[in-house]
């Protein structure tokens, strides 16, 4: 059978990366997504939001919910501090191994933790599996419709604190209703949203900013 986008997406890198080099390899995944095949990363304008917001929070520990081919990934590795660690779960076997691949031709194989398995069955184990005791920065970007379960079971969990951030992608396209509702309604939360575009394109989206209050 033929080769899968990701896999195709991961020859992009291989063939017009730098190894080593995490801001070829997101140049590499930005130009073959906006020309050859569309793929459905945060892309380069949400990018920007999610490196800056990265910047400001300077997380010690960090939380990905959709991992995907590992572009966001990448893009939040390469900005974290010596010493401070990325989680990032996936539970498509074969989306893993590619997000692994990437992330190693990227040099932040040391950085990151590609946990395979659901969301809701691994936030539990975070703290006796990794030894996390909170998260500082999560960026959600797995199917919209977890986004409020998982935000809540992190909670449950005891793995929010106060000041914690959570960057939503999508909250306009495909959208996630429910999650805006929750975030802008709660008085747990301070929410934001970041006004952007669908990734590759000229479709409204944006990320949702929300800094858990205690
Ligand atoms: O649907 C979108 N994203 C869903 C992302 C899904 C990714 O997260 C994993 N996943 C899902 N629940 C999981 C639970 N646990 C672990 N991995 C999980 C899936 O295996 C996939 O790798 C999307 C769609 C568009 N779009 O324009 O259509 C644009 C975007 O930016 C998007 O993010
Ligand atoms: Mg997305």
């Amino acid at each position: 059978t033929g080769s899968s986008r990701p896999q195709r997406m991961l020859k992009a890198v291989q063939k017009n990366a730098t190894k080593g080099d995490p801001q070829s390899v997101i140049s590499a995944i930005d130009h073959y997504c906006r020309h050859k095949e569309w793929a459905m990363n945060v892309g380069d304008d949400k990018g920007l939001i999610l490196d800056s917001v990265l910047t400001e929070v300077n997380p010690s520990t960090a939380l990905e919910l959709g991992t995907y081919c590992g572009y966001s990934t990448v893009r939040i590795a390469r900005l974290l501090s010596p010493g401070s660690k990325l989680i990032t779960v996936e539970f498509n076997p074969a989306f893993a191994e590619v997000a692994r691949q990437i992330i190693a031709y990227a040099g932040l194989q040391d950085k990151v933790t590609v946990v395979e398995g659901p969301s809701g069955d691994l936030i539990p184990k975070m703290k006796e599996r990794f030894g996390i005791r909170y998260f500082d920065f999560v960026f959600l970007d797995h199917w919209k419709d977890r986004y409020v379960p998982d935000t809540k079971l992190l909670e449950d969990c005891g793995l929010l604190k106060k000041g914690t951030v959570l960057l939503a992608d999508n909250v306009i396209c495909p959208g996630a209703p429910e999650y805006l509702k929750y975030v802008r309604n709660s008085a747990h939360y301070e929410s934001r949203y970041y006004k952007s575009n669908l990734e590759y394109t000229k479709v409204e989206d944006g990320l949702e900013k929300s800094v858990f209050l205690g």
